[in-house]
């Protein structure tokens, strides 16, 4: 399955379902809980949306001491979720302590381990940034590449990156390995905070295991219309 991920960054349980309802009649969809909708309406936002089918990525972008993310990871373990999320440049103590954390809290519950994804460089930092406030010496794509290794190294199951990355990302890993991506923009969407988009064909073209879509779709006067239009270009050159 190569999934459109719906982000649902609204800040009320009732704006986030009103939104999965509409998308009900689409076939395996999945939704982004991220920091916003959580941060407002707690964990019981994982419980409603499971009641309705949907397959969650929860995506905290933990990023902390080994022990704090473990300890963490065993609590978001116990909830049946698709995927999770952590800063691969945490490091890979901290990376092998999360999937520690999701494999101890998954089997507590007697529930299959989310997967763990590591972000490389958000979508929303371009190559001038990261040199100039990171500090990193080599440029974006060797910057994506090695965080890849080493997140895969320390036993992360995919990364999430720009598609733009994706070849990278493949070439520098295993053929199970995912490279999930947000990042991405329909031709008349206006330019805002995301510095490295593609369209969903190109994301499609250059390999995307999942294309992560927000504001195209939640901010759309049709969000339906607006999830049909993306997935017709993501599937039409979908490989
Ligand atoms: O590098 C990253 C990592 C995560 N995100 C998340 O994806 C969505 C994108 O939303 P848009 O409205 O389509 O920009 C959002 O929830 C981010 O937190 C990302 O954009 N880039």
């Amino acid at each position: 399955m190569r999934p459109i991920i719906v982000a649902l960054d609204v800040s009320t349980q009732q704006q986030a379902l009103a939104l999965v309802d509409q998308l009900a009649n689409e076939n395996d969809l999945m939704v982004k809980v991220g920091m916003e909708l959580f941060y407002a309406v707690g964990p019981t936002i994982v419980t409603a949306l499971r009641q309705r089918g949907v397959a969650i990525f929860l995506d905290l972008k933990l990023y902390d001491i080994p022990h704090t993310v473990e300890r963490a990871m065993c609590q978001l373990g116990r909830q049946e979720l698709a995927l999770v999320t952590v800063h691969a440049s945490g490091g890979s103590a901290m990376i092998r302590a999360a999937k520690r954390g999701l494999a101890q809290g998954a089997a507590i519950a007697g529930v299959a381990p989310a997967k763990l994804l590591a972000i490389t460089q958000l979508t929303s930092t371009s190559e001038v940034q990261m040199q100039a406030e990171q500090l990193v010496t080599v440029d974006l794509p060797t910057a994506v590449t090695h965080l890849t290794r080493l997140a895969q190294r320390a036993g992360a199951d995919g990364v999430v990156s720009s598609a733009l990355e994706t070849p990278l990302v493949h070439a520098a890993t295993t053929a199970d390995f995912l490279s999930i991506t947000p990042g991405i923009r329909l031709a008349q969407d206006r330019a805002d905070d995301q510095q490295r988009i593609v369209t969903p064909a190109e994301a499609a073209e250059l390999g995307s295991d999942g294309i992560v879509v927000g504001r195209s779709i939640t901010q759309a006067s049709n969000p339906v219309v607006a999830y049909h239009q993306i997935l017709q270009e993501w599937e039409s050159t979908c490989r």
